[in-house]
């Protein structure tokens, strides 16, 4: 058992306080201290976080950085920073900050220097996008391109997907982008069932490009070219690859000269705004890129020289700690009310959960204490006709975080006022809820005056900026992803591998070679997994 984090004086105060404190009612501290909600606020980067809805005074945030000081959260991040291999199980550094980093600034790793490799790339990039979106990079036939599949999975997808649904609106609407990620057939045949394969350009993104989805999928999309365009040569203007294995590109077929690279030292979900992120140019051009780009490294410079105090990602990281081991949440819902971020909390799904979703400490000790939350949520106010029901009156306490903007680039009638006047009322509400007395005063009769009772107390953040733009698209995904790397620091945890994903990897393809054979060979799981295996394949063969 690790017990080093909860024997430590900074976690016993912590939770002594917590005894204190989390019982207080949020009406409490509010009476207490009234103007709790303008002093409970951080605005830098463009972004400006309420926090005065959580569950905390001045003295739990006093207690919640001296842990952070205790935990080394300072000589962490300076280590990120460096390029030091702070990854140790994989044994990689972790310097997706040198993908934001502006031209000129120098970050070594192993004594060179790495910005310079990023802009070499970016600019390569840059070129092939304006070639594409210009019309002067033709198809085989000499088409121009209009259609653009990326194939990928996890963080070589997510991100480009919620990049590009974010940032829709300043992409090239005369194009079309889709993104293929599931083996299930249908993701990739309903990609490109409608689309010319003379204007179609496929994008094959994997870090490894040994990921079994994606390289089926750049297989079947591959096929689907040649069989359309006649001719193996038309893979030359249709497929380009990123990846950070040149060999296993080659061996795929694509030249390695229609390749963009990326390294080592870029995790997968922390990789959107690299090589991965060439849709995401392609869709809204390399300014746009660029711009969203210096949103990111505005949150590291805001992340790595602020003080605890002021420091956006450090509170909420602490915010989160607070809720998940003094308060015993087991969930975060991110809640957008801005539907371009309609696949925000499905990107901060893979960000948080593979990056937390650890029970070792670095030096592979038990933990005795719950590490990452599990995030979820829909864009408002979707959620609000179905899974709030829980958060304001379930038995669970849901900590959320509301994502709004002042200006909408839709305005329709008043209803990014109606939109966002329920981002705040839904807060208010979880907040203070509605007393018994409160609702017996409305008249309401005895029998449901429970019912209809709102405890309150339920604690929420609020990220407002002035628009989603995609300066503020980076600046939020950097807000986050430093969060997760201070929760993971003080957990003691390793943010940046994923061996969790492994095992069900492994057997599956011991699976696959059971499902194929052309008689069932001889079983040897557990009588479930045998039974299943059968089933499967009588159902597939029409034998009920
Ligand atoms: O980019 P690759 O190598 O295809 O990997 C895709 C994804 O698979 C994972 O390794 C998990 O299986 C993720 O961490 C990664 O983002």
């Amino acid at each position: 058992m690790s017990a080093d984090l909860t024997r430590s004086p900074a976690w016993l105060a912590l939770k002594q306080h917590a005894a204190q404190v989390g019982s207080r009612h949020l009406r409490e501290l509010f009476a207490a201290d009234p103007q709790r909600g303008e002093r409970l606020v951080i605005e830098d980067v463009g972004l400006y976080l309420d926090y005065a809805k959580q569950r905390v005074n001045a003295d739990t945030m006093d207690l919640l950085r001296q842990l952070a000081e205790d935990r080394g959260v300072r000589q962490r991040t300076a280590a990120m920073f460096a390029g030091e291999r702070i990854n140790t199980t994989e044994d990689r550094a972790v310097l997706h900050v040198a993908l934001r980093a502006p031209v000129g600034e120098k970050i070594l790793f192993d004594g060179h220097d790495v910005v310079a490799d990023v802009h070499a790339v970016l600019d390569r990039m840059a070129a092939f996008s304006d070639q594409v979106r210009d019309g002067s990079w033709r198809g085989h036939t000499g088409k121009r391109i209009r259609n653009v599949v990326s194939i990928g999975i996890g963080g070589s997808d997510l991100g480009p997907v919620m990049a590009y649904e974010a940032l829709r609106d300043y992409s090239q609407r005369e194009m079309v982008f889709r993104f293929v990620s599931n083996v299930d057939g249908t993701d990739f045949a309903e990609a490109v069932r409608d689309l010319d394969a003379a204007e179609t350009l496929f994008i094959v993104c994997s870090k490894t490009f040994t990921t079994l989805e994606t390289l089926s999928n750049a297989q079947a999309a591959r096929q689907w070219a040649v069989q359309a365009l006649g001719d193996d040569s038309a893979v030359a203007k249709h497929f380009v690859a990123v990846s950070t294995n040149a060999d296993e590109v080659a061996k795929f077929g694509i030249d390695t000269a229609n390749m963009f690279g990326f390294w080592d030292w870029v995790g997968g979900r922390y990789s959107m705004e690299s090589a991965i992120g060439l849709s995401t140019m392609l869709a809204i051009g390399p300014q746009h890129f660029r711009d969203m780009l210096a949103g990111f490294h505005a949150m590291d410079v805001h992340f790595r020289d602020t003080p605890f105090e002021r420091n956006l990602p450090v509170t909420m990281a602490l915010l989160g700690i607070w809720n998940t081991n003094f308060l015993d949440a087991a969930t975060v819902a991110v809640l957008p009310y801005e539907q371009y971020l309609k696949r925000f909390p499905a990107y901060l799904q893979q960000l948080t959960m593979e990056s937390n979703g650890k029970s070792v400490t670095i030096d592979g000790q038990a933990v005795d204490y719950a590490t990452g939350p599990i995030y979820w949520g829909e864009p408002g106010t979707n959620g609000q006709h179905s899974f709030y029901q829980l958060i304001h009156q379930g038995t669970r306490i849901v900590p959320c975080d509301f994502i709004g903007f002042g200006q909408t680039r839709n305005p329709v009638g008043d209803q990014h006022d109606l939109l966002i006047a329920n981002l705040i009322a839904q807060g208010e509400a979880l907040a203070f809820g509605k007393s018994a007395d409160e609702v017996r005063a409305e008249g309401t009769a005895e029998a449901l005056v429970p019912h209809r009772t709102f405890d309150g107390n339920r604690p929420s953040s609020t990220l407002l900026a002035a628009e989603l733009t995609p300066y503020a698209l980076g600046s939020l995904i950097a807000l986050y992803e430093h969060s997760v790397f201070v929760q993971g620091v003080i957990w003691n945890i390793d943010s940046f591998d994923q061996w969790g994903v492994e095992l069900g990897k492994q057997l599956a393809k011991a699976t696959i070679a059971e499902l194929t054979a052309a008689e069932l060979p001889q079983l040897s799981h557990d009588s479930s997994t045998n039974a299943l295996i059968r089933r499967y394949r009588q159902l597939r063969d029409g034998k009920p």
